[in-house]
């Protein structure tokens, strides 16, 4: 499991190390490592032309230390200043080192134009919203082919992670140091990271992180398998209320599934065109209300249609709302979502249907944009309105628990942009409600399941189109495989 802390728990834990380290240490450490790294990247690509981007604080400190490693080894390391003076560590030695300071009112343009690899060390965790000028300039100027290595996060993203910025950097690989941060891996600034490398300089934060990110590890870890005494109904029963008469394929979505994930019985209700699906497609379920372990509600479902069997199939929606059982409510089932109920929940809309939950529950209006903004404010929001987990879609998904269970919230990012797809959602539905029924709790359910959703779909078609069919046969082989890795 991936695990990240906020700016300021890291902040904490590295002044009570440094106080246990002689000065410099810790930058020293992290200086070296990021030399590795980019060392490593020069090797693969066959350049040898660095450019520093050279902000005023630690972060730039770091990048001028690691070019000093590097023009050591004979690259040719530039450094860029702004208006401000790099008097921070000691800037003899990189002179010393060799790496040449190009002025504000220098030819930073054509070191940049010439540059194999960009070092962008203009602010860290210290970083307020936006770039200095200069910098904003300079991240313009940056030549498509050269490899934008970022230290600690990419310069003038937020830290937190919690909104996006448009004229930040966006890395090809970001370097941090001893932890992953909330920015390494929540959606609005993770399209900026590219890929991630910790290097461990001898920290370790205390206590719970704030962020995590199930790995191929946790799946083993967390995947219900059975054993020789279990039967069907010990492994768990899942009631299925989807689809309707206009959106009739969305039940044998979610219940393909369901089916694939490992249940011990699947209960189907719906009305009669779906229904006639379901049976072709997976003979062994059952039809109508009874026992179940768990339910999903909402896939396909039209809470406002009078066909035939709406009513009926309403009715055991809502009670199955009403009861204390586990309930995953997707798509259609999230117009039924009153406030809080006494089982354990997972809410799993996008962004469009978290803007209408929270426009319905609070009664004053949020538009998707505002969800785009700040997923994380809008789900947690949410999250505290119902006292339900918020599985909040996209290409990372956020599953996040309300404020009150102290629980960090999960980030998954295991799917490609093929997944963008009708009825994918639904497919996701069934995963996650099947390990509902297993007897997960909302936070693992939802994570554990939009990983394995993201690597099913990968693995339906490596690098090509998937449908969301495809992607609910796959899920069998897909657990499978990530049990004997
Ligand atoms: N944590 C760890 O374990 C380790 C951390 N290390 C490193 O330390 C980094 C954090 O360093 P840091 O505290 O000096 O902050 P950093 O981001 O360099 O910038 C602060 C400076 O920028 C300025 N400034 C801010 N925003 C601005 C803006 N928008 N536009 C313009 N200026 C702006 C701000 O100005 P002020 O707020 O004073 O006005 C201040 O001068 C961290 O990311 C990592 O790289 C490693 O060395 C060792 C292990
Ligand atoms: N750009 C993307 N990259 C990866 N996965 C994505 C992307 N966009 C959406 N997804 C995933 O695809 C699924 C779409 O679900 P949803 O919007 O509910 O579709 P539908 O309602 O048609 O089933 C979700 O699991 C979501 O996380
Ligand atoms: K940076």
């Amino acid at each position: 499991m991936l695990q990240a802390w906020s700016a300021q728990r890291v902040r904490a834990a590295e002044e009570a190390l440094m106080g246990e380290l002689a000065d410099g240490e810790l930058m020293a450490r992290a200086a070296e490592g990021l030399a590795e790294v980019c060392r490593a990247r020069l090797t693969a690509s066959g350049g040898s032309r660095v450019v520093v981007l050279a902000g005023p604080g630690n972060n730039g400190a770091d990048a001028l230390y690691a070019a000093a490693h590097l023009a050591d080894g004979g690259s040719d390391c530039v450094a860029l200043q702004g208006g401000w003076p790099l008097a921070i560590g000691d800037p003899e030695s990189w002179l010393a080192a060799g790496v040449r300071v190009v002025a504000p009112d220098g030819d930073w343009v054509t070191a940049l134009a010439d540059a194999d690899l960009v070092i962008d060390g203009v602010l860290g965790i210290g970083g307020r919203p936006g770039l200095p000028d200069e910098a904003v300039a300079w991240v313009d100027a940056i030549p498509d082919s050269a490899y934008v290595v970022s230290v600690d996060l990419p310069s003038g993203q937020d830290p937190a992670g919690e909104t996006p910025s448009d004229t930040g950097v966006f890395a090809d690989e970001t370097v941090t140091f001893g932890v992953a941060k909330p920015v390494h891996l929540l959606p609005a600034t993770e399209p900026a990271v590219g890929r991630l490398t910790v290097i461990d300089i001898g920290l370790t934060v205390q206590g719970a992180p704030d962020v995590e990110r199930l790995d191929f590890a946790d799946v083993a870890r967390l995947w219900p398998v059975p054993t020789d005494t279990d039967d069907k109904y010990s492994r768990g029963v899942l009631g299925v209320v989807a689809g309707g008469e206009d959106y009739s394929g969305a039940a044998v979505l979610c219940c393909t599934a369901a089916v694939g994930a490992g249940l011990g019985m699947l209960r189907y209700v719906g009305t009669p065109t779906p229904t006639g699906l379901v049976r072709s497609a997976i003979p062994e379920a059952v039809h109508g209300d009874g026992r179940v372990q768990a339910w999903v509600v909402g896939p396909g479902l039209d809470t406002g249609s009078r066909a035939r069997g709406s009513k009926a199939q309403l009715d055991v929606a809502r009670a199955a709302l009403d009861s204390e059982l586990p309930v995953l409510v997707d798509a259609g089932g999230l117009d039924l979502v009153a406030g809080r109920r006494a089982g354990p929940t997972l809410l799993t809309p996008h962004a469009g249907e978290l803007a209408r939950l929270l426009t319905r529950l609070e009664d004053a209006e949020t538009t998707r944009p505002e969800v785009a903004a700040d997923p994380l404010g809008h789900a947690r929001r949410a999250a505290d309105l119902t006292g339900a987990t918020i599985l909040l879609k996209g290409a990372t998904t956020l599953v996040v628990p309300p404020t009150s269970a102290g629980l960090a919230v999960r980030s998954q990012n295991d799917a490609p942009p093929w997944l963008a797809t009708a009825g994918a959602g639904d497919v996701l539905a069934g995963v996650c409600g099947a390990l509902l029924a297993a007897g997960l709790s909302p936070l693992d359910a939802g994570s554990l399941g939009a990983l394995v959703h993201g690597v099913a779909a990968d693995r339906a078609n490596p690098g090509g189109p998937v449908r969301a069919l495809a992607v609910a046969h796959g899920i069998p082989e897909t657990v499978a495989h990530l049990l004997v890795r």
